[in-house]
Protein backbone atom coordinates (compact mmCIF):
# COMPACT_ATOMS: atom_id res chain seq x y z
CA UNK A 1 0.00 0.00 0.00
CA UNK A 2 1.09 3.24 -0.85
CA UNK A 3 1.87 6.46 2.14
CA UNK A 4 -1.25 8.47 2.42
CA UNK A 5 -1.21 11.71 0.33
CA UNK A 6 0.97 14.75 1.75
CA UNK A 7 -1.49 16.65 4.01
CA UNK A 8 -3.66 13.80 5.24
CA UNK A 9 -4.29 13.19 8.50
CA UNK A 10 -4.61 9.71 9.99
CA UNK A 11 -7.99 10.18 9.98
CA UNK A 12 -8.32 10.45 6.90
CA UNK A 13 -5.66 8.47 5.69
CA UNK A 14 -8.12 5.35 7.11
CA UNK A 15 -11.26 6.70 5.64
CA UNK A 16 -9.60 6.69 2.21
CA UNK A 17 -8.18 3.81 2.67
CA UNK A 18 -11.83 1.91 3.36
CA UNK A 19 -13.05 3.69 0.66
CA UNK A 20 -10.70 2.02 -1.58
CA UNK A 21 -11.28 -1.05 -0.13
CA UNK A 22 -15.03 -0.47 -1.14
CA UNK A 23 -14.52 0.17 -4.45
CA UNK A 24 -11.89 -3.00 -5.17
CA UNK A 25 -15.10 -5.04 -3.06
CA UNK A 26 -17.61 -4.25 -6.16
CA UNK A 27 -14.49 -3.77 -8.91
CA UNK A 28 -15.79 -7.76 -10.11
CA UNK A 29 -19.55 -8.15 -10.82
CA UNK A 30 -21.47 -9.23 -8.14
CA UNK A 31 -23.39 -12.57 -8.68
CA UNK A 32 -26.75 -13.93 -7.75
CA UNK A 33 -26.51 -17.40 -6.79
CA UNK A 34 -29.27 -18.72 -4.79
CA UNK A 35 -32.64 -17.42 -4.12
CA UNK A 36 -34.94 -19.57 -1.09
CA UNK A 37 -38.33 -19.62 0.14
CA UNK A 38 -37.83 -21.58 3.11
CA UNK A 39 -34.75 -22.33 5.27
CA UNK A 40 -33.90 -25.83 5.06
CA UNK A 41 -31.06 -26.29 2.08
CA UNK A 42 -29.82 -22.93 2.41
CA UNK A 43 -26.33 -22.32 0.54
CA UNK A 44 -23.35 -23.48 2.76
CA UNK A 45 -22.35 -20.86 5.03
CA UNK A 46 -18.57 -19.80 4.02
CA UNK A 47 -17.80 -16.03 3.46
CA UNK A 48 -18.92 -13.51 6.00
CA UNK A 49 -22.49 -12.02 5.25
CA UNK A 50 -25.19 -9.52 5.79
CA UNK A 51 -28.21 -9.28 4.92
CA UNK A 52 -30.22 -5.91 3.28
CA UNK A 53 -34.13 -5.88 5.11
CA UNK A 54 -36.80 -3.52 4.90
CA UNK A 55 -40.53 -2.51 4.15
CA UNK A 56 -41.74 -3.06 1.05
CA UNK A 57 -40.76 -0.36 -1.71
CA UNK A 58 -38.03 1.00 0.40
CA UNK A 59 -36.22 0.92 -2.60
CA UNK A 60 -34.10 -2.23 -1.78
CA UNK A 61 -33.46 -3.78 -5.33
CA UNK A 62 -32.60 -0.31 -6.56
CA UNK A 63 -29.88 0.15 -3.72
CA UNK A 64 -28.18 -3.40 -4.08
CA UNK A 65 -28.24 -2.65 -7.61
CA UNK A 66 -26.31 0.56 -7.31
CA UNK A 67 -24.26 -0.90 -4.36
CA UNK A 68 -22.90 -3.38 -7.28
CA UNK A 69 -23.00 -0.91 -10.25
CA UNK A 70 -25.31 -3.21 -11.99
CA UNK A 71 -28.83 -2.58 -13.17
CA UNK A 72 -30.35 -5.50 -13.18
CA UNK A 73 -29.00 -7.93 -10.88
CA UNK A 74 -31.93 -7.66 -7.93
CA UNK A 75 -35.14 -6.90 -9.28
CA UNK A 76 -36.53 -3.16 -9.04
CA UNK A 77 -40.86 -3.49 -8.76
CA UNK A 78 -43.49 -1.27 -9.50
CA UNK A 79 -45.80 -3.59 -6.95
CA UNK A 80 -45.08 -3.47 -3.59
CA UNK A 81 -44.29 -6.74 -1.66
CA UNK A 82 -42.60 -9.25 -4.74
CA UNK A 83 -39.75 -9.88 -3.54
CA UNK A 84 -40.62 -12.38 -1.53
CA UNK A 85 -37.66 -15.01 -0.57
CA UNK A 86 -33.88 -15.07 0.21
CA UNK A 87 -31.66 -14.50 -2.77
CA UNK A 88 -28.38 -14.85 -2.12
CA UNK A 89 -25.54 -12.89 -3.84
CA UNK A 90 -21.55 -13.30 -4.33
CA UNK A 91 -19.32 -10.08 -4.28
CA UNK A 92 -15.83 -10.09 -4.40
CA UNK A 93 -15.18 -13.65 -5.94
CA UNK A 94 -11.74 -14.95 -6.57
CA UNK A 95 -10.64 -12.23 -3.67
CA UNK A 96 -8.63 -12.72 -0.36
CA UNK A 97 -12.21 -11.07 1.39
CA UNK A 98 -15.15 -12.08 -0.55
CA UNK A 99 -18.79 -11.16 1.00
CA UNK A 100 -22.13 -12.98 0.29
CA UNK A 101 -25.51 -10.85 0.05
CA UNK A 102 -28.90 -11.49 1.49
CA UNK A 103 -31.81 -9.77 -0.27
CA UNK A 104 -34.47 -10.02 2.23
CA UNK A 105 -38.14 -10.10 1.61
CA UNK A 106 -39.99 -6.57 2.14
CA UNK A 107 -42.12 -6.91 5.31
CA UNK A 108 -44.94 -4.33 6.12
CA UNK A 109 -47.09 -4.72 2.80
CA UNK A 110 -50.13 -4.11 3.05
CA UNK A 111 -51.79 -6.90 1.28
CA UNK A 112 -50.62 -10.26 2.84
CA UNK A 113 -52.93 -11.76 5.32
CA UNK A 114 -51.60 -12.31 9.07
CA UNK A 115 -50.86 -16.34 7.97
CA UNK A 116 -48.35 -14.77 5.66
CA UNK A 117 -46.37 -11.96 7.41
CA UNK A 118 -46.70 -14.84 10.45
CA UNK A 119 -44.97 -16.80 8.36
CA UNK A 120 -42.55 -14.19 7.43
CA UNK A 121 -41.51 -13.28 10.61
CA UNK A 122 -41.01 -17.04 11.44
CA UNK A 123 -38.44 -17.58 8.64
CA UNK A 124 -36.61 -13.75 8.72
CA UNK A 125 -36.07 -14.70 12.25
CA UNK A 126 -35.02 -18.11 11.95
CA UNK A 127 -32.69 -16.98 9.49
CA UNK A 128 -31.02 -14.48 11.78
CA UNK A 129 -31.15 -16.51 14.61
CA UNK A 130 -29.57 -19.82 12.85
CA UNK A 131 -27.12 -18.13 10.47
CA UNK A 132 -23.39 -18.26 11.95
CA UNK A 133 -22.01 -15.99 9.01
CA UNK A 134 -24.22 -13.15 9.23
CA UNK A 135 -22.23 -10.31 10.27
CA UNK A 136 -24.55 -7.26 9.85
CA UNK A 137 -28.18 -6.62 8.76
CA UNK A 138 -28.68 -3.10 6.92
CA UNK A 139 -31.99 -2.07 7.95
CA UNK A 140 -33.53 0.08 5.26
CA UNK A 141 -35.85 3.33 5.91
CA UNK A 142 -37.05 5.52 3.41
CA UNK A 143 -36.00 8.85 4.20
CA UNK A 144 -39.44 10.39 3.17
CA UNK A 145 -41.66 8.89 5.30
CA UNK A 146 -41.63 8.35 9.16
CA UNK A 147 -40.92 5.18 11.10
CA UNK A 148 -43.78 2.56 10.65
CA UNK A 149 -45.07 -0.32 13.23
CA UNK A 150 -43.30 -3.13 10.80
CA UNK A 151 -39.67 -1.12 11.23
CA UNK A 152 -39.95 -1.19 15.10
CA UNK A 153 -41.24 -4.60 15.17
CA UNK A 154 -38.42 -5.45 12.83
CA UNK A 155 -35.60 -3.90 14.86
CA UNK A 156 -37.60 -5.74 17.78
CA UNK A 157 -36.55 -8.93 16.11
CA UNK A 158 -33.28 -8.06 15.05
CA UNK A 159 -32.79 -7.21 18.89
CA UNK A 160 -34.34 -10.86 20.16
CA UNK A 161 -32.11 -12.37 17.54
CA UNK A 162 -29.27 -10.63 19.08
CA UNK A 163 -27.59 -9.43 15.59
CA UNK A 164 -26.40 -6.13 15.04
CA UNK A 165 -27.77 -3.74 12.39
CA UNK A 166 -27.49 -0.82 10.65
CA UNK A 167 -29.60 1.69 9.32
CA UNK A 168 -29.69 2.73 5.79
CA UNK A 169 -31.49 5.63 5.15
CA UNK A 170 -33.10 5.50 0.98
CA UNK A 171 -34.05 7.73 -1.55
CA UNK A 172 -32.77 10.98 0.44
CA UNK A 173 -33.01 12.45 -3.01
CA UNK A 174 -36.55 13.06 -3.06
CA UNK A 175 -36.42 13.86 0.90
CA UNK A 176 -37.74 17.52 0.75
CA UNK A 177 -37.47 19.68 1.83
CA UNK A 178 -33.85 19.20 3.22
CA UNK A 179 -34.93 20.24 6.43
CA UNK A 180 -37.20 16.49 6.34
CA UNK A 181 -33.97 14.72 5.89
CA UNK A 182 -32.45 16.63 8.65
CA UNK A 183 -35.67 15.48 11.17
CA UNK A 184 -35.66 12.17 9.57
CA UNK A 185 -31.53 11.74 10.54
CA UNK A 186 -32.00 13.08 13.94
CA UNK A 187 -35.05 10.31 14.20
CA UNK A 188 -32.39 7.79 13.32
CA UNK A 189 -30.02 8.94 15.60
CA UNK A 190 -32.24 8.67 18.20
CA UNK A 191 -32.82 5.09 17.79
CA UNK A 192 -29.59 4.04 17.35
CA UNK A 193 -28.86 5.92 20.91
CA UNK A 194 -31.80 3.31 22.45
CA UNK A 195 -30.97 0.22 20.58
CA UNK A 196 -28.09 -1.47 21.41
CA UNK A 197 -28.09 -4.06 18.42
CA UNK A 198 -27.81 -0.60 16.18
CA UNK A 199 -24.68 0.37 14.98
CA UNK A 200 -24.32 3.87 15.78
CA UNK A 201 -23.06 5.43 12.36
CA UNK A 202 -26.65 5.86 10.20
CA UNK A 203 -26.17 5.85 6.56
CA UNK A 204 -27.96 8.16 3.84
CA UNK A 205 -28.38 7.03 0.71
CA UNK A 206 -29.51 7.60 -2.79
CA UNK A 207 -29.94 4.78 -5.46
CA UNK A 208 -30.24 7.25 -8.07
CA UNK A 209 -27.78 9.50 -7.08
CA UNK A 210 -25.00 7.69 -5.99
CA UNK A 211 -25.31 9.41 -2.60
CA UNK A 212 -23.72 7.24 0.11
CA UNK A 213 -23.05 4.52 -2.15
CA UNK A 214 -18.52 5.17 -1.59
CA UNK A 215 -19.74 4.88 2.55
CA UNK A 216 -22.10 1.82 2.20
CA UNK A 217 -19.22 0.04 0.32
CA UNK A 218 -16.35 0.19 2.49
CA UNK A 219 -18.59 -0.61 5.75
CA UNK A 220 -19.50 -3.48 3.57
CA UNK A 221 -15.11 -4.16 2.69
CA UNK A 222 -14.90 -3.86 6.57
CA UNK A 223 -17.14 -6.58 6.87
CA UNK A 224 -15.26 -8.80 4.21
CA UNK A 225 -12.49 -7.80 5.65
CA UNK A 226 -13.18 -8.55 9.53
CA UNK A 227 -13.59 -12.39 7.88
N1 LIG B 1 -36.41 8.97 -5.85
C1 LIG B 1 -35.92 7.73 -5.66
N2 LIG B 1 -36.68 6.65 -5.93
C2 LIG B 1 -36.15 5.42 -5.72
C3 LIG B 1 -34.83 5.25 -5.23
N3 LIG B 1 -34.60 3.93 -5.08
C4 LIG B 1 -35.72 3.30 -5.49
N4 LIG B 1 -36.67 4.18 -5.87
C5 LIG B 1 -38.02 3.86 -6.39
O1 LIG B 1 -38.78 3.20 -5.40
C6 LIG B 1 -39.58 2.15 -5.96
C7 LIG B 1 -39.26 0.83 -5.27
O2 LIG B 1 -37.92 0.47 -5.55
P1 LIG B 1 -37.38 -1.03 -5.39
O3 LIG B 1 -35.91 -0.95 -5.50
O4 LIG B 1 -38.12 -1.96 -6.31
O5 LIG B 1 -37.85 -1.34 -3.91
P2 LIG B 1 -37.83 -2.73 -3.10
O6 LIG B 1 -37.66 -2.33 -1.68
O7 LIG B 1 -36.84 -3.66 -3.68
O8 LIG B 1 -39.29 -3.25 -3.35
P3 LIG B 1 -39.92 -4.71 -3.04
O9 LIG B 1 -39.38 -5.63 -4.09
O10 LIG B 1 -41.37 -4.43 -3.16
O11 LIG B 1 -39.54 -5.10 -1.65
C8 LIG B 1 -39.29 2.15 -7.46
O12 LIG B 1 -40.29 2.88 -8.10
C9 LIG B 1 -37.94 2.85 -7.55
O13 LIG B 1 -37.76 3.51 -8.78
C10 LIG B 1 -34.01 6.44 -4.98
O14 LIG B 1 -32.85 6.41 -4.57
N5 LIG B 1 -34.64 7.64 -5.22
Amino acid sequence: MKDGAPGMTPEQEEEARRLEAGRLLFARPVNFFFAAQKLEGLPPASAPEVAFCGRSNVGKSSLINAIAGQNALARVSHTPGRTRQLNFFAAGEGTEHPLTIVDMPGYGFAQASKAVKADWQGLMFDYLRGRPTLRRVFLLMDARIETKDGDRAAMDLLGEAAVPFQIVLTKSDDAKPASRLLKRQQEMAEIVRKRVAAHPVVLTTSAAKGTGMPELRAALADIAASG
